[in-house]
């Protein structure tokens, strides 16, 4: 049997899975990093960490699966997107990477808007927020001036992982989409932007479709990985557009729900015609000359795991949710808005900050966790408000992520998203799909449509329970108001957070 591998690069950990022609997932291996919050709304990461992960959790994935590593025809990527990776000329970093949910840019993001005008959105078609690239480039050139000068280019995590196991430099462009430097329409690094704030082209690296081969395996990185330098690699794609393909979105009426530290609701465009004026992100799709539209939470799962870190020290997740099924739909009143690092959709707000409201002296903590749980789900649920809104049939929503795992997450999504929910045999869309990238590459399959059909493996579809489906809509109606009735409260709160 000849088998491809699927690196995901997320942000909680590295997760590799080891998949057949017959698209069964044979192994999987997981190495978990850590994540620096040196002050209020910073989080950082160690590029080195990814690359000794990776390497640890693809030995483990090897010798797991007993396979001989020459059965390994080719490997392909996704990746956490947005963070900055900046590389001196001989391609150290020279800092820290700032990641996609780091929010100290705000200032950063006004200078872009006044730059760039109308061009911000016709050319790039995204809006600045603080997670995105060019925000957090323009940052280190005005913080860490001596740091800046040592950079020569920059990288977004996973192009560096790639960099460090081919010697390969590029950049596909569903994540080049994301740093708010590329003509995300005409697939280019857009000469507008650069010149504006005055960064080389020598800067970006040269842009590849996600599918592209992109080489072999370096001698070094066939040692630390157990691999071979046979082993064909494929550049990969943004975590969401690899996730998009690793759950079949992959044709126009298709939408998808991940839950992972971030929580995306994404639906898939035929072309770049759509105009959500910016309310939304758009980005090119992993598959070719396609793009999609999303709406994203930025402290999704991550809500859900700061509450276990906090209040369930040691626990499971299974163990923390024990009995979260006992508490009716609302939590008995108790309300939760899941802004712990701030917010992008639908209110774009580094400020904002999360709440519980309506604590009741009967709450116990299985109320709180099922509250965050809701509270999630209700934020995602304003981005697919939006999508109906503009005119997008939402009725079928494939499940992704972390959160998919949670039978009650699913059932739970299904009742407040009014749809049906379809789960997948395996959560883990991002790493499937960046395995089809390398599938298709191999010549497995002519397209990704055609693996997918061999690849996506529907498990369960959850469907909506009508009277908790009326309950919840009451309660989102509720739910809708926190974010105007605690903004003031949270801004005042900012001078407070160092
Ligand atoms: N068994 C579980 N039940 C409910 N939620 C879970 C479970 N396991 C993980 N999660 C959620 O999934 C999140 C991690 O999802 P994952 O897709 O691995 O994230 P990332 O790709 O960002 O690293 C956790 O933060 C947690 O909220
Ligand atoms: O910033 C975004 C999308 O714009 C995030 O979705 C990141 O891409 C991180 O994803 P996860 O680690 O949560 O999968």
């Amino acid at each position: 049997m000849e088998y491809v591998i699927g690196v995901d690069l997320g942000t909680s950990a590295v997760k590799t899975l080891l998949v057949g022609k017959d698209g069964v997932v044979h192994a999987e291996a997981t190495r978990e990093y850590p994540l620096y919050h040196d002050k209020a709304g910073w989080s950082e990461q160690d590029p080195e960490d990814w690359v000794t992960g990776t390497a640890a959790a693809l030995r483990e994935l090897i010798a797991s699966a007993k396979i001989d590593p020459a059965a390994v025809e080719g490997i392909s990527f996704s990746g956490q997107m947005h963070g900055l990776v900046l590389l001196d000329a001989q391609n150290q970093p020279v800092r820290r990477a700032i990641l996609w949910n780091d929010t100290r840019t705000t200032e950063q993001c006004r200078e872009i808007e006044r730059t760039l005008g109308d061009k911000l959105l016709s050319v790039t078609r995204n809006p600045a927020l603080e997670g995105f690239t060019l925000p957090k480039i323009l940052w280190v050139k005005q913080h860490e001036p001596d740091v800046y000068a040592q950079a020569s280019r920059f990288l977004l995590p996973k192009d560096y992982l790639r960099l460090r196991l081919t010697g390969a430099f590029h950049m596909d462009l569903s994540d080049a989409a994301g740093t708010l430097m590329l003509d995300v329409a005409g697939k280019v690094w857009s000469e507008d932007v650069l010149s504006a704030f005055g960064i080389p082209a020598s800067f970006c690296a040269p842009l590849v479709e996600a599918g592209a081969s992109v080489g072999s395996l370096s001698a070094d990185a066939a040692d630390a990985t157990g691999l071979t330098t046979a082993t064909q690699v494929f550049a990969g794609g943004a975590d969401n557009a690899c996730g998009a393909i690793g759950a079949g979105i992959l044709s126009p009426g298709l939408t998808l729900c991940s839950i992972g530290t971030s929580g995306v609701v994404l639906t898939y465009e035929a072309d770049a015609s759509a105009d959500y004026e910016g309310k939304v992100h758009f980005f090119n799709h992993g598959k070719e000359n396609a793009f999609y539209a999303m709406g994203v939470t930025l402290a999704a799962g991550y809500s859900l795991s700061w509450f276990r870190n906090t209040f369930a020290k040691g626990e499971s997740y299974d163990k923390m949710l024990e009995g979260v099924g006992d508490i009716p739909a609302g939590s008995s009143g108790l309300l939760f808005t899941p802004y712990i690092v701030g917010e992008r959709t639908p209110h774009a707000d580094a400020k904002i900050r999360g709440s519980f409201i309506g604590i009741d002296g009967s709450h116990t903590r299985a109320h709180f966790a099922r509250a965050v749980m809701e509270g999630i789900t209700f934020s995602l649920n304003e981005s697919i408000a939006m999508f109906r809104a503009a005119g997008k049939t939402v009725d079928t929503i494939v499940s992704i992520g972390g959160g998919a795992k949670n039978p009650l997450w699913l059932q739970m999504q299904a009742d407040i998203f009014q749809a049906n929910v379809v789960a997948l045999e395996n959560e883990q869309g991002p790493g499937l799909g960046a395995a089809m990238l390398a599938a298709v590459g191999c010549g497995w399959f002519p397209t990704l449509d055609a693996c997918g059909e061999v690849f996506v493996k529907h498990a369960r579809i959850y469907r909506p329970n009508e009277e908790t489906s009326q309950r919840y809509e009451q309660l989102f109606d509720v739910y809708r108001q926190m974010y105007g009735q605690t903004q003031s409260i949270n801004h005042a709160l900012y001078a407070f957070r160092n």
